[in-house]
């Protein structure tokens, strides 16, 4: 495992950003009834909380010590009255706050996962998938637990604290001073404990993740693990792992241990000072029974506040750093965008004209260069040459995934950024070498290439680039499921749906990647038949792997070192021989041999 592991804790800030809190705030704007409703709601809870300790000293000073029962009745039906007040106010605020936190995970969700649609392929190949599936998780949803339960808390403490303050002040505001001293100190502690026990916790789920992620990685990898006898390293750096969170997992449960004891103790010696002070006070009749007995309830209950107010706070800087992340994934602007005035040309049919393109990923470091290429409409083109030298990039230009960083590739006699990317996209279909297919039935992956197309419409195309035989062979045939990623199908399977799905698309170019990977001899065969099918009359590239593709194609383009190194058909080529010749005697003839030796038994 290396360090480039991508570190999902690593905070952007440690600093209280106002500007980004602010604009954490401004989420709640489109809901502020509701943010009001329920930061109103937890007030009047607070503050009867409060009361109702009042309430308490009233009933011992009023009704219980002089033994007055009419005095009784009086404060406890006032007590009951304001409890149903208090039990209304508590689903009031949970309600809404529910609410809120719902539609402000729904609307950041909603508002990343649309802007993620806009970013450029660049960003993605730059961008780790666990980064931007953290951001979309669990960052909305620190961030919307700040907004929500974070007010909520922030408000209850500090309405609580307060309102205590207040009663205390009134009963007897020497020893409300006495409290107020100790409140501080309380924070204090209790801000410092906290923010402590929460970079522990943090420590351990970062190392959980790379736990994990060992373990996935060498339980997937296991037999490369045994064949290069990597047992012992392995377990090594596990071990190292497993010690770090050990000792994370310690120091946080230390650090919690230690915590409540200390608040308790500073409360305690504030009820020491009161009652010392309050001693006296009995003694020059400053404070009743009751007062001693709602001044010791007030600051016992004042540790829950402060713990809150502290445990808000010490999150807060994470939520912070959490929304920046979602902030800068919203702020950040696609590579490849529409040009202003990019039209749709309705068509984009055309000769394709690659004129001095050149193109690097990143820097100065060109991976084709001063590429120059016409392709007549409805030409075949096969891209073939060896591992690096170019071939998906050129598809990428075409695809306009990416824009050439010199010179220019024109369809149909115009520049491409004059046109809108969704002109080119839409009627460009892509069969890539691993075909993706999406969790869902056959039905619905094939009709991902055209949403509105009817079921017989998705059998007819099935049919085309015969897939309808095998489909039609499974248990649920259309119906049946194809797992995450297709893992249920063959990647010669995928490739077939893949097609049908093209086909159904009705693109205006079709661009393939053919499979690598060894594919059954019947199901090649019908892969064949089936791009033959979505080739003719349309202008296609095939980034070739198979001799019969090449063969077929009107031209082949060999792509060495990001340059053409030759251009012909295969019979020309070969008289060439060059680079093609080489290529083909290499690789290519063992394919014609065994396909000869097959035709011939
Ligand atoms: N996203 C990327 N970022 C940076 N460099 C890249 C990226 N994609 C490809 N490259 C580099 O560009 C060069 C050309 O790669 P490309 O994928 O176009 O080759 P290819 O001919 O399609 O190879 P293969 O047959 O192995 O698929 C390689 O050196 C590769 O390392």
């Amino acid at each position: 495992m290396s360090d480039s592991y991508f570190d999902e804790e690593e905070f952007a800030t440690s600093q209280f950003d106002a500007r980004t809190l602010r604009r954490i705030l401004a989420l709640t704007r489109p809901h502020w009834k509701m943010v009001a409703g329920f930061l109103l709601s937890i007030a009047v809870v607070a503050t009867l909380d409060s009361f109702f300790t009042y309430l308490s000293k009233r009933m011992i000073d009023e009704a219980i010590v002089p033994a007055n029962p009419s005095a009784l009745t009086g404060i406890l039906s006032i007590y009951g009255g304001l409890m149903l007040v208090q039990a209304l106010g508590v689903f009031g605020f949970i309600y809404l706050v529910a609410t809120v936190g719902e539609r402000i995970r729904y609307e950041l969700r909603q508002k990343l996962f649309n802007h993620l649609q806009q970013l450029s392929l660049a960003y993605y190949s730059r961008t780790p998938v666990g980064w931007i599936m953290s951001r979309v998780t669990s960052d909305t949803e620190r961030v919307a637990e700040l907004v929500t339960w974070g007010l909520i808390d922030t408000t209850w403490a500090i309405m609580s604290i307060g309102s205590s303050m207040v009663f205390m002040l009134v009963i007897n505001w020497r020893l409300a001073l006495v409290v107020l001293a100790a409140l501080p100190i309380l924070v204090y502690v209790a801000i410092e404990f906290r923010k402590r026990i929460i970079d522990q916790f943090r420590k351990v789920r970062k190392l959980n993740s790379k736990i994990t992620g060992s373990l996935n990685e060498n339980i997937s990898g296991v037999r490369v693990v045994k064949a290069l006898g990597r047992e012992d390293a392995n377990l090594e750096e596990f071990s190292h792992l497993t010690g770090n969170m050990y000792k994370a997992g310690f120091r946080a449960a230390w650090l919690s241990a230690l915590f409540l004891p200390t608040v308790q103790l500073i409360t305690a010696a504030a009820l020491g000072a009161i009652i010392l002070f309050s001693g006296t006070q009995i003694r020059v009749g400053g404070l009743s029974i009751g007062g001693i007995q709602a001044f010791v309830s007030y600051l016992t209950f004042m540790m829950w506040p402060i713990q809150d107010l502290a445990r808000v706070f010490a999150e807060m800087q994470h939520a912070i750093a959490s929304a920046e992340r979602i902030f800068s994934l919203i702020d950040s602007t696609p590579d490849i965008k529409d040009q202003p005035g990019a039209f749709d040309p309705g068509t984009i049919q055309g000769d394709i004209v690659f004129d001095h393109v050149s193109f690097s990923y990143e820097g100065d470091d060109p991976v084709l260069e001063n590429f120059d290429l016409t392709i007549r409409r409805g030409e075949t083109i096969a891209l073939v040459g060896p591992t690096g030298g170019g071939k998906t990039t050129t598809i990428n230009l075409l695809c306009r995934f990416y824009e050439p960083t010199a010179g220019r590739i024109l369809i149909g006699g115009h520049d491409y950024r004059e046109y809108s990317l969704q002109a080119i996209q839409s009627r460009i279909g892509v069969v890539l070498q691993t075909p993706h297919l999406f969790s869902g039935t056959i039905r619905e992956n094939i009709r991902y290439g055209r949403l509105n197309a009817t079921s017989e419409e998705v059998e007819e195309a099935a049919r085309l680039v015969g897939a309808h035989e095998f489909i039609t062979h499974l248990d649920k045939g259309y119906d049946t499921q194809v797992g995450e990623g297709g893992i249920m199908l063959s990647v010669g399977q995928k490739q077939l749906i893949s097609l049908a799905r093209a086909v159904l698309a009705n693109p205006e170019i079709f661009i393939m990647d053919e499979a690598t990977s060894s594919v059954d001899t019947l199901t090649e065969a019908l892969i064949q038949q089936g791009m033959e099918k979505i080739m003719r009359g349309r202008t296609s590239f095939v980034i070739a792997h198979r001799l019969s593709t090449i063969k077929r194609a009107d031209r082949i383009l060999v792509i060495e070192g990001g340059q053409i190194a030759e251009v012909g058909t295969h019979a020309e080529l070969l008289r060439l021989r060059g680079k093609y010749y080489h290529l083909y005697t290499r690789q290519f003839r063992n394919q014609m041999e065994l396909a000869y030796n097959a035709g011939a038994s």
